[in-house]
């Protein structure tokens, strides 16, 4: 492919397939760190083909909050694997763009933020969550002599039960069958590929016919269809009690009389029955993971550095006495939110944001940004740039405190969940439900590693998203 000019610099590759089987020879295990390899002989913008696509990979704090905050580069591409999770269509709200993705993520935000997104008025719910977790931690620890209990895919439940309590008006039991099974299917989905090799159009033709193209690319439509059908199933139950919008208790109440009313008047509407299951599909899909990740991240971190466990349940004690926290703590806990932030610094769950997308030529640091392009925005560059941080491998809570340790500093080079207006749709709840959990499991037990067992590996298991590993750990009730 000829490069246009003023095309950020970057390694050619062999025609047609681009630079894609040379990718892995920077970083064999994962994209991102590929990619920041490649940043420092290239420089912090690098522009490869992929195919016949280009591929902007940018990694460096200037660079990507130029990126972040650039509207022309606000788009998603249209890979093949969104399209088949959403019907062979433009569908949801991660995936979509310009008028599309403002109305539908207004209103999901308007409404999802109605039912107490991020808000205190859903902390009992939270809370309830949060105890039957602690009662079920409390009762895997005292079956086992040791007290080893294991913590893979532990939290996902609870935390994705306050979400579908929002969305469907429904929790689920901890160890129910159908809901393991989804959020099994989910993680498998997750896990199947990664977003650069995700990001690249495929013909459908080519799709349905290889299954190495689909393998390789990541794509597994045996884990969405049983999703989808879930939601459909969820859908049709709403349909049945068919509540009005005064009635209406959770987002799919909301959304059907959205699109009554709206067929009513526009035959054209955009809001089907498709793009909610693709809306419910989008939510379901970055709540599961995402949040109970970092709070998996976060513990494994206090089990390596058990002095900061320790001073982190010392400020708990202090400041909590005998009760679990709240929201109402959180700005008496510096230390805690410290350590949160830091575990969110030194693991992000999503290196490289979401895939975002060129809608027309622009330009980024100078370079010529052709439209078509998919941008890589390494947010783990940041969060572990060497030229900012000082040894940003350590797990080193202080580094966000004031010097006697009673502030937090908000550092503008902290932004796990993005900038500007395709930043994370959930960053409240997620917030709020990582420090409520990690807070609360932190002051009533104490972690630590499990005997005969290696440490807890802080190497993240590889996807479109990351993810810890399951991993076993001494879980001790503090009195
Ligand atoms: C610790 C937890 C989480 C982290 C670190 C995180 C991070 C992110 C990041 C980095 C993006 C991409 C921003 C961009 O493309 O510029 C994103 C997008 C998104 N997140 Fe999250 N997220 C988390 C939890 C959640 C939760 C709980 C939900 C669901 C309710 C959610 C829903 C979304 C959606 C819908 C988008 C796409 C927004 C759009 O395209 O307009 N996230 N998130």
């Amino acid at each position: 492919v000829k490069r246009p000019r003023n095309f950020p610099p970057g390694p050619r590759g062999l025609p047609l397939v681009g630079y894609l089987p040379f990718l892995s020879s920077w970083d064999p295990n994962y994209p991102h760190k590929a990619m920041k390899k490649m940043s420092e002989v290239y420089g912090p913008v690098t522009g490869i083909y992929l195919g016949l696509t280009p591929v902007i990979s940018v990694c460096s704090h200037e660079a990507v909050k130029e990126a972040l905050l650039n509207e022309d580069l606000n788009g998603r591409p249209h890979s093949s694997i969104t399209l088949a999770r959403n019907f062979g269509e433009q569908l949801g709200i991660m995936f979509v763009m310009g008028q599309f993705w403002q109305e539908h993520r207004r209103f999901t935000m308007r409404h999802l933020r109605d039912l107490g997104f991020g808000k205190t008025s859903i902390e009992d719910q939270m809370m309830g969550e949060l105890k039957d977790l602690i009662t079920d931690m409390e009762n895997s620890s005292q079956s086992d002599a040791q007290r080893v209990v294991d913590l893979k895919g532990i939290f996902q439940v609870s935390v994705l039960n306050i979400l579908w309590a929002m969305i469907a008006g429904k929790r689920f039991r901890r160890n129910d069958p159908k809901f393991q099974e989804l959020l099994t299917a989910n993680e498998q989905f997750f896990r199947a590929g990664d977003p650069i090799r995700g990001s690249i159009p495929v013909p459908s033709l080519v799709l349905n016919h290889s299954r190495i193209v689909r393998e390789f690319i990541g794509l597994k439509r045996e884990l969405i269809e049983p999703i989808q059908k879930f939601i459909q199933n969820t859908i049709d139950d709403h349909q049945l009690t068919n509540r009005s919008a005064d009635e209406a208790t959770d987002f799919i109440d909301f959304y059907l009389n959205e699109m009554r009313k709206q067929k009513a008047e526009n035959p054209f509407t955009t809001f089907t029955n498709n793009q909610l299951i693709a809306t419910v599909t989008d939510l379901f899909g970055a709540g599961a993971e995402s949040t109970s990740g970092s709070i998996g991240f976060a513990i494994i971190h206090l089990i390596r550095n058990q002095e900061v466990q320790l001073k982190m349940q010392m400020e708990l004690d202090q400041v909590c006495g005998e009760y679990l926290p709240t929201l109402n703590h959180r700005s008496s806990l510096p230390y805690t939110e410290a350590v949160l932030m830091e575990a969110q610094r030194c693991s992000s769950i999503a290196p490289y944001a979401v895939p975002h997308y060129a809608v027309k030529d622009t330009q980024l640091q100078g370079y010529t940004i052709p439209k078509g392009s998919v941008i890589m925005l390494n947010l783990d560059a940041v969060l572990l740039d060497d030229g900012y941080w000082k040894k940003p491998e350590v797990f080193l809570p202080e580094r966000h405190l004031n010097e006697d340790g009673t502030k937090v500093i908000k550092s503008d080079h902290f932004y796990p969940f993005g900038l500007g207006k395709r930043m994370c749709l959930g960053d409240s709840l997620a917030k709020n439900t990582y420090f409520l959990f990690t807070a609360a499991l932190i002051k009533q037990f104490r972690f630590e590693p499990a005997p005969n067992e290696p440490l807890p590996s802080l190497d993240p298991t590889n996807g479109f998203t990351l993810g810890y590993r399951g991993f076993k750990a001494v879980v001790v009730p503090r009195s």
